[in-house]
């Protein structure tokens, strides 16, 4: 094991399998990113789907090490979670155009024009190092600029992952019936998902198309992924032992995922067509099939 690897382990406390699964698929994939970022000869802006709790971020993680260490490189992974706009252009939202948007989460809620503006910066020389925008989940906040990360441009790659990244407007029709009982309960007139819709047409879309290679993480269901959503959830009670004030009970996460519900189910059905490199997923995050990439041995 390369010592680059080991302290990967470490940082993200994962058993010496997950190498396993690198080496059959996400090297191949670095290589593949390393060969488009040549043929570009200019930052590679790689997006990165998969559903909450799919492994996105250590994936995004796992491919900068690489890309840095075996093909020097210089790369950096960004989460679509850091562009969500702040608590308070929330509530403006949520006083003027509807309550729910007061959640960070669905479509409507993230900067995109400051996502836009942070990507280009990262693939333009620049004498200064570039900050990259963070938001503190526990304050519900962006976070202050003085801790915002900073990484030096041009990057070679740049690996944008994010939960609903690729979804897309879906026609009047299919919004009319609710999809679960927030739906159903809190937004009865549809105002809020038509609202999230025509900021996927209007924002999303014409940003995806400046995006040069996509990856999805399929996971096998949205059960799935509230399965995933509850252990996630569970690690951190027991992380902070006991002082989980803000830790979210079942009902209370079966609440938050209902947000996610639509594009989460969306991206289930509609990416997968369309993704360069897509990697299939079980329960256990096993990658039982892919498609795009010849897997290494
Ligand atoms: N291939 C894998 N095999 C086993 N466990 C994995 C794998 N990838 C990630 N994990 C584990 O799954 C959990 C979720 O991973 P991660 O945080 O990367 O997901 P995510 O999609 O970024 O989640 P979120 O959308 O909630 O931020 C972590 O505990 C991580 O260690």
């Amino acid at each position: 094991m390369k010592s680059w690897q080991q302290r990967f382990l470490e940082a993200h406390r994962l058993q010496a399998s997950y190498l396993d699964t690198a080496r059959r698929y996400f090297d191949p994939l670095a290589r593949m990113l390393g060969d488009r970022q040549a043929q570009r000869g200019a930052s590679l802006k790689v997006a990165l789907n998969g559903s909450q709790g799919s492994g996105k971020s250590t994936l995004g993680d796992y491919l900068c090490a690489i890309l840095k260490e075996d093909f020097g490189l210089s790369a950096v992974a960004l989460s679509l979670d850091d562009f969500y706009l702040t608590r308070a252009e929330r509530a403006v939202l949520a006083e003027n155009v509807h309550p729910l948007l007061q959640t960070r989460g669905a479509p409507g809620t993230h900067d995109v024009d400051l996502l836009r503006r942070t990507l280009d910066t990262l693939g333009q020389p620049s004498a200064l190092p570039v900050r990259i925008p963070r938001f503190d989940k526990s304050a519900d906040d962006r976070a202050l600029p003085e801790d915002y990360s900073t990484c030096q441009a041009p990057v070679d790659v740049i690996i944008l992952e994010g939960w609903c990244l690729g979804a897309r407007s879906e026609a009047s029709s299919r919004l009319v019936k609710p999809m679960n009982a927030l739906e159903r309960d809190e937004d009865p007139s549809g105002f809020w998902r038509n609202y999230s819709n025509e900021q996927l047409r209007i924002f999303y879309e014409p940003f995806y198309d400046e995006l040069d290679f996509w990856v999805m993480l399929q996971a096998p269901g949205f059960d799935q992924v509230l399965r995933w959503r509850s252990e996630q959830e569970q690690k951190l009670r027991d992380a902070v032992r006991g002082q989980g004030a803000g830790l979210m009970d079942d009902g209370a996460l079966l609440r938050f995922v209902q947000h996610f519900e639509r594009c989460t189910r969306q991206c289930l059905r509609d990416l997968p067509g369309s993704v360069d490199v897509l990697f299939k997923m079980d329960e256990d995050r096993r990658i039982v099939a892919v498609r795009g990439l010849e897997p290494g041995e």
